[in-house]
């Protein structure tokens, strides 16, 4: 049997009395990019985020189902969340680099985790901006500030910092969408690298996007799953005629 990097399975989620998820399945491959599309207001990031229990933040709010990482369920009681959101990283829309040095940004889940080794701190915040493509950029100002930085150089900063901590899985919630062609271009190469050692799940609202950076497509409507296939096979042979509709650009 397959084991998956990830899984979710019947996956119901509720914001008070309205259900956002409805009986989700599905499974992402290790080392794959599997993007989520589908209109707005569909449940593409409320499902992200229970692959991290973001959303066990949000009062008022319910799931039902099962999520695995590596087989084990991440809802189960006796699970540290800490060391969930260090495995399953996550990068935002909109870059959201805390006020600090671009260096105490990437440290940061280091210093959080108990890392007090200057040397390996130092170490291992060069080796994530170097990994997020961002090092040579950066490397005569690691002690400036962040907010310094351009917008795609921020959301790569981003990365890096999720990176530091070595997780097994990034959720990225349109990680390109606020930033110009070039800056989104950069992000969707690092993607390629980085599924080399990453599985990634990203949400976009942008098909062509999609089309070039993920492996598998899922696509959602108002809160189901409609289908989920390899990626050219869905933007070429979709199964669904509401997929069919969506990628041709007929609604949404
Ligand atoms: N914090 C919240 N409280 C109540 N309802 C919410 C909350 N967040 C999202 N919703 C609702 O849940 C549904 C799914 O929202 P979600 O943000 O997951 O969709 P999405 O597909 O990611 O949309 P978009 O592409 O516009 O970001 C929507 O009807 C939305 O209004």
């Amino acid at each position: 049997m397959t084991q998956y990097k990830m899984a979710a399975s019947g996956l119901d989620f509720y914001y008070g009395d309205f259900k956002a998820l409805k009986d989700i399945s599905l499974n992402f491959v290790e080392k794959e990019v599997t993007a989520l599309i589908g209109p707005s207001g569909c449940g593409k990031s409320t499902f992200l985020r229970c692959l991290n229990r973001m959303n066990d933040l949000i009062p008022g709010t319910r799931v039902d189902g099962l999520v695995a990482l590596d087989g084990e369920d991440i809802y189960d009681a006796r699970l540290d969340v800490v060391e969930l959101r260090r495995r399953v990283g996550m990068v935002f829309q909109k870059p959201n680099p805390f006020p600090k040095t671009i260096f105490e940004n990437v440290a940061y889940g280091l210093r959080v985790n108990g890392w007090t080794d200057k040397a390996a701190i130092a170490e291992r915040v060069e080796e994530s901006l170097q990994h997020a493509a961002l090092f040579n950029e950066v490397k005569d100002r690691l002690h400036s500030s962040a907010l310094g930085l351009s917008g795609g150089q921020q959301q790569r900063l981003c990365i890096a910092r999720a990176l530091a901590v070595r997780p097994e899985v990034l959720l990225m919630d349109e990680p390109a969408s606020a930033l110009d062609p070039i800056a989104t271009q950069k992000i969707e190469e690092l993607i390629h690298v980085l599924k080399d050692e990453l599985t990634i799940i990203i949400v976009t609202h942008n098909m062509q996007q999609a089309a070039r950076v993920s492996d598998v497509t899922a696509f959602f409507y108002m809160g189901e799953l409609i289908e989920s296939a390899p990626t050219k096979t869905m933007f070429t042979r979709p199964e669904k005629k509401q997929t069919e509709d969506y990628i041709t650009g007929r609604f949404g």
